[in-house]
């Protein structure tokens, strides 16, 4: 590999260190020349986790260096870990003795060692922007936080700035992305969920497999997606990442990382209506979905204000819950771990996942029973599917904080009908450390499928909402009682109540690694 060693004095502005890059150039290490000498420290960087190095000396928070006449100098950009998950753009200046050539070869060698540890690193991505989604700050955010640090790294950025709903969607599914390694969706929940649509659909219809086949595999797409937060709630963005912050997301992607995620497929008599990532909900945050969709004009309060409304309410739906329950028998939605980077179960997850016939492996491996099919009838006040744990700022565990991104099951929830009161103590425990299953009228499942059947009544037709009900809440504070409510499918409402439900393990992967456990500092 060329010359890849290097070990020698020099001067930092933490002091004069003795730099090294072991053999296999993992690591960057510098060690004080003069231990004890107050202010002088050492550093460790990963070549992992190095963005990019360039000879002559940083000049502005972006990045950018000044190699004119500055030969004996050269800098490397890193990922600095920040509180609460957030990385930030961390850089190191060195210089090396006068005449020497010693600049030019740590560039080289490093930027050897960069490409060497960096094979999953995209060089060029296809990025959307949706300059109308949350606080209508995506282009801005993407300018100005997120182009330079591609820049840096050597992407390319082919720029869409979308005009319309499901330009991204036309665009994924009819142009040629031969050339790209990656999509990156730059606003909030809705625009993530187009470019994955449509990444989905363009793979299966590639493959020649049938989205409307309800026992098919499919087939995951081999691009990869980034998500830079620009929404009014980015829940996909935090639950694997673990913050909302464009820069962290960007470092993500320059980085390579790579984070499976279970994703569901939400059918009515077969044919599908949508796939999920987070919660699928029906009852209250159906109530709660719909009802924000009519007060878009509100911006994100509109969230909070359909939540008051839909807990006054406190409206219960009859129906009954038939669900597959998982076969892992050593987790469970109750059994306080928490999936974090580099997850134990997920992992072992992929093993079976990635075999192919799941059902078959698993079994064979294990000698369990086959997820037997349980059934629930009555009434709801939430019934709730999730197959990640569903964390916002505003519910840092979320709703089912035990959940797993990448294990092939989903955690169903039910709030059985109960007062007000109870529901708002059930309510509350998002927002805190209390266990919000830990009560008599909640019951939760770790699920591969569930259906979902209404009682039948009069003007719904085979589980179909008449369109009051799909326009929302109104209909049963204004016209008199809706028997039915609607599913909400991370963040869209769907129009039929009666659905089937299927978890599709690993089926996409995302440009992040998961929450960290224990960040590492620098
Ligand atoms: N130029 C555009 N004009 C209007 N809508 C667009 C445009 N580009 C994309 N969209 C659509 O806007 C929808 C909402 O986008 P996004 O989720 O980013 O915004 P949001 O207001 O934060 O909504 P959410 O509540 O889902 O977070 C997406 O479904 C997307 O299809």
């Amino acid at each position: 590999m060329g010359e890849t060693f290097l070990r020698c004095p020099l001067r930092t502005p933490r002091g004069r260190c003795l730099v090294s890059l072991p053999p296999g150039g993992e690591f960057l290490v510098g060690t004080p020349e003069l231990v004890g000498r107050p202010g002088d420290q050492g550093f460790c960087i990963l070549v992992q986790e190095m963005v990019a190095v360039r000879l002559g000396v940083a000049s502005g928070t972006e990045g950018d260096s000044s190699p004119a006449g500055d030969e004996n100098h050269f800098t490397v950009f890193f990922i600095q870990r920040e509180k609460e998950e957030r990385w930030s753009l961390g850089s190191l200046e060195f210089t090396a003795p006068a005449s020497s050539d010693l600049a030019i070869r740590w560039v080289t060698a490093l930027e050897i060692w960069i490409y060497h540890h960096g094979v999953t690193r995209p060089k060029s991505l296809l990025v959307f922007i949706n300059p109308a989604g949350g606080r209508k700050k995506a282009v801005e955010t993407y300018q100005g936080q997120v182009a330079s640090l591609f820049a840096l790294a050597g992407i390319h950025a082919h720029v869409i700035e979308t005009s319309r709903a499901n330009e991204a969607r036309d665009y994924i599914l009819h142009q040629d992305l031969c050339g790209f390694d990656g999509l990156v969706s730059v606003g909030g929940d809705g625009t993530f969920n187009e470019v994955m649509h449509a990444l989905i659909e363009r793979t299966q219809r590639k493959a020649g497999i049938s989205e409307e086949d309800t026992d098919t595999e499919l087939l995951p797409p081999h691009l990869r997606i980034g998500i830079i937060p620009a929404g009014s709630t980015d829940c996909v963005c935090f639950a694997t990442v673990g913050t909302n912050d464009p820069v962290t997301s960007a470092l993500h992607i320059i980085i390579g990382d790579s984070q499976p995620l279970d994703v569901c497929s939400i059918r009515h008599h077969g044919k599908l209506l949508r796939y999920s990532v987070s919660l699928v909900g029906y009852g209250f945050y159906g109530d709660v979905v719909s009802a924000s969709e009519k007060h878009r004009w509100m911006g994100p309060v509109r969230y909070t204000y359909a939540g008051v409304k839909a807990v006054l309410s406190n409206r219960s739906y009859e129906g009954t819950v038939e669900f597959q329950v998982a076969r892992l028998e050593e987790t469970s939605p109750r059994d306080q771990t928490r999936c974090r980077s580099g997850c134990l179960v997920c992992s072992e997850s992929s093993k079976y996942l990635l075999a192919g016939n799941e059902e078959k492996q698993l079994s064979e491996s294990e000698g369990c029973t086959d997820g037997e099919w349980q059934r629930v009838q009555g009434r709801f006040l939430a019934i709730n599917v999730t197959s990640m744990s569903s964390a916002c700022p505003k519910s840092p565990e979320g709703l089912s904080p035990c959940a797993h991104l990448a294990d092939g099951t989903a955690d169903l929830i039910l709030v059985h009908e109960c007062s007000m009161l109870s529901f708002l103590r059930h309510l509350t425990r998002h927002t805190n450390r209390s266990d919000q299953f830990d009560l008599p009228f909640v019951s939760v499942y770790r699920v591969k499928a569930v259906r979902f059947t209404t009682s039948k009544v009069e003007d719904c037709e085979d589980g179909e909402l008449p369109a009051q009900a799909r326009k929302g809440l109104c209909w049963g504070t204004c016209q008199g009682e809706s028997p039915l409510s609607c599913w909400t499918c991370d963040g869209e409402t769907l129009s039929h109540a009666d659905v089937s439900i299927r978890v599709h393990g690993q089926l996409i992967h995302l440009f992040a690694r998961g929450i960290e456990q224990a960040p590492r500092m620098l």
